[in-house]
């Protein structure tokens, strides 16, 4: 799985510096001699775990050669990004190389990034994809975004599952006028993801009734930020709610199918009651938080700086306080399953679109370089959930759901030696100045990270 040179060493091919304490486990992937199988804990060749202590568990304390690095965990899996997509108009500014540096650098050493159709086009989507993924830097697979539906799209929708090896596919309930798919239309979509056993993702909104909402707040005058979040004059922050609604619509329709339904960037108490139900009724559901919703809240859309406010806006938008608290908890009880990042940077000169307007600000937050940081420190420091739970919803049940597992999610021989150390005793602060992410801002300004290091052998998963 290397398209990386395996004499390179961790994180190196992505300009990511390694820091000592992972230097002799594995040395560009290949190094194995016999003095150090006396002592190290896993070894490997050429990327691949040949051999693991027996008994060694997540959380142990282990031998790193030469090192002081304490928890050995199988890399980071991050199961949703958009890295080098053209969304509403505008390029996001992280492409495959500087948004797998960032991912790297934060411990996630594997990506599912969402392949966005050219004209409606799943084909040309994804040769537009493979071009620009050949500038990758660690391994990658593809979901498809589905912004149209027609049979063109339906068939071609075959090609990617029997000939592609793409079988997960999202639809849009939001995002009227673009991507936004109709009821009607998300029935047929669900039915053919059916016949094709293939996930169907849904990012859940009631399209229509936020494009009303957005209106009513530009009537109002509210034209800042703020207006993202407040799109309706009847209850405060009412949006949250149509999160909700189609979050129960999209699971009744896939029920009615009887397919499978992931939710993508879970971000409101509503949305994960809809998902909690269904679960106990039995339905297959799966809830993804993204780390902005579980870490952060929407005060910072009221600041007054809009740079500042406007790199807060994403879709669906991040919550009231209270939401984060509400995802971290059904995360700790298994109610939602993994958690993502959606990272879909926009600079600020981007952002900047919709000084006039929020409805042009492009939607989008960082986050995969910080997300095993930040779920470490919200979930595991504050007693929430163990160890093994975090590499559970940072890594292995990401692996299972999507079909990489054992070969990721899992250390083991035979597993690819995606390895991360994170050493919980030594910190940084979080900066848009020193991020490897090319976005000019951080939404996570002045948080502070654990060190972790990941090694960088890219390529598709599946070679
Ligand atoms: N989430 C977001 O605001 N940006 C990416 C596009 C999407 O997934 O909705
Ligand atoms: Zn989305």
């Amino acid at each position: 799985s290397q398209f990386c040179d395996a004499g390179i060493g961790y994180g190196e091919s992505c300009g990511v510096s390694s820091s000592s304490s992972t230097k002799l486990l594995i040395k560009g992937g290949t190094v194995v001699n016999a003095h150090e199988m006396e002592v190290a804990d896993v070894y490997v060749e050429d990327g691949i775990i040949v051999a693991v202590r027996p008994n060694i568990k997540v959380g142990d304390d282990v031998t790193v050669l030469d090192a002081t690095g304490k928890f050995v965990m199988p890399g980071g899996i991050d199961p949703h990004t958009h890295l080098d997509m053209e969304f509403m108009g505008s390029g996001t500014i992280d492409d495959f190389f500087s948004g797998q540096a960032a991912a790297l650098a934060g411990g996630t050493t594997m990506h599912i990034d969402f392949v966005i159709p050219v004209n409606g086009s799943l084909l040309s989507g994804l040769e537009a994809y493979e071009k620009k993924s050949k500038k990758s830097c660690m391994d990658y697979g593809f979901h498809m975004a589905i912004t149209k539906w027609d049979e063109v799209v339906s068939k071609e929708m075959e090609i990617m599952v029997n000939e592609k090896g793409i079988n997960s596919f999202k639809f849009f309930m939001a995002y009227k006028g673009s991507f936004m798919i109709n009821d009607e239309l998300l029935l047929q979509a669900f039915k053919k993801c059916k016949s094709l056993g293939a996930l169907a993702m849904v990012h859940a909104e009631n399209g229509d009734a936020v494009y009303e909402g957005q209106r009513r707040m530009i009537e109002l005058g509210i034209t800042g930020p703020e207006g993202h979040a407040l799109s309706s004059p009847q209850w405060l922050n009412f949006r949250k709610r149509l999160e909700g609604e189609a979050t129960a619509r999209a699971i009744k329709l896939a029920g009615f199918v009887n397919t499978p339904l992931y939710v993508v960037h879970v971000m409101s108490i509503d949305a994960m009651e809809e998902i909690s139900k269904a679960r106990k009724s039995g339905l297959k559901v799966i809830g993804e938080p993204v780390v902005s919703g579980l870490v952060l809240n929407d005060s910072w859309l009221w600041d007054p700086d809009f740079i500042t406010a406007a790199k807060y806006v994403m879709s669906p938008p991040i919550r009231a306080a209270g939401h984060g608290k509400a995802l971290q908890a059904a995360l700790s009880m298994g109610t939602l399953q993994l958690v993502g990042t959606d990272h879909c940077t926009f600079n600020s000169t981007q952002k900047a679109l919709g000084i006039d307007d929020f409805q042009k600000i492009p939607n989008g937050v960082n986050g995969i370089e910080e997300r095993m940081h930040l779920v470490w420190d919200t979930m595991v420091e504050s007693g929430q959930i163990s160890v093994t739970d975090y590499v559970r919803v940072t890594s292995t049940e990401c692996a299972r759901i999507f079909n990489i597992y054992p070969r990721k999610g899992a250390i083991r021989a035979g597993s690819d030696a995606d390895i991360i150390i994170l050493n919980p005793n030594s910190s940084f602060e979080i900066s848009a100045k020193s991020h490897h992410s090319r976005s000019d801002t951080n939404v996570y300004e002045g948080w502070r990270g654990k060190e972790a290091t990941a090694p960088s052998l890219g390529g598709p998963w599946w070679l």
